[in-house]
């Protein structure tokens, strides 16, 4: 099983660079309240900028956005996912699935007992990200959160038969002790960045843990 690995949160064109040059699945930019924020046309510009023979697929991460913010940027911007990352409600995240028709992934802000709340979610979406929970933030924190509890959330995804990544302070000295509960992803912000530009050096710390890891569990 290869560990899939989406970088998250980037805003600038050396932040896509470093990531189009990596091997993460993913790309996340964040279309909500954060000093990551970024805008449509920022991404368009970074695109036309980067090499244009990249796979990853464009993760667009919102929280809480209405399902006409949500539109007005997939119309500018192509995306292959679209990533609710606030209180958003299975009603909504529903109705977001129906309308904007992309692959959705929905965030569970890890408190007591959060992963009975996935089954609500299931039917409409495509993954969960287990991300901490931190008062008046919503991501991009680098805080972990008690990783004991990730067992629940991983059975929990193989019974709803959704992947389940893990996000939330993940960094290059902790990423080996995550890879031992095996989530099916990672989801990565401030862990690979420095002076806040994604930095190619923890990028590449990161991937060989995630690749030695991998490589293990194969044999
Ligand atoms: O990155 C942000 O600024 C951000 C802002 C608002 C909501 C989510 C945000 N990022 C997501 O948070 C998690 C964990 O990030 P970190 O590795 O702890 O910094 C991840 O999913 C980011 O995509």
């Amino acid at each position: 099983m290869q560990t899939k690995l989406k970088y998250c949160g980037n805003h600038s064109l050396q932040d896509v660079n470093n990531v189009i040059n990596s091997r993460a699945e993913y790309i996340g930019f964040v279309f909500a309240e954060s000093k990551r924020k970024v805008t449509a046309d920022d991404v368009n510009n970074w695109f036309r900028s980067a090499p244009a023979n990249h796979t990853k697929q464009i993760v667009a991460l919102f929280v809480n956005a209405t399902i006409s913010e949500i539109e007005e940027v997939v119309s500018k911007v192509h995306v292959d996912i679209i990533q609710c990352h606030g209180n958003e409600t299975p009603e909504l995240v529903q109705e977001i699935k129906q309308r904007v028709k992309k692959t959705i992934w929905k965030v569970i802000h890890h408190q007591e007992k959060a992963w009975q709340d996935m089954k609500a979610f299931a039917t409409y979406v495509d993954a969960f990200i287990i991300d901490s929970k931190v008062k008046g933030q919503w991501g991009g924190t680098g805080i972990t959160f008690d990783w004991g509890h990730i067992p629940n959330y991983i059975e929990q995804g193989k019974t709803l038969q959704r992947p389940v990544f893990i996000a939330g302070g993940i960094n290059p000295s902790n990423v080996g002790e995550l890879l031992t509960y095996q989530p099916d992803g990672i989801d990565i912000s401030s862990g690979i960045e420095k002076d806040g530009i994604k930095d190619k050096t923890l990028i590449k710390q990161i991937e060989e843990r995630i690749t030695n890891h991998d490589n293990q569990l194969s044999r």
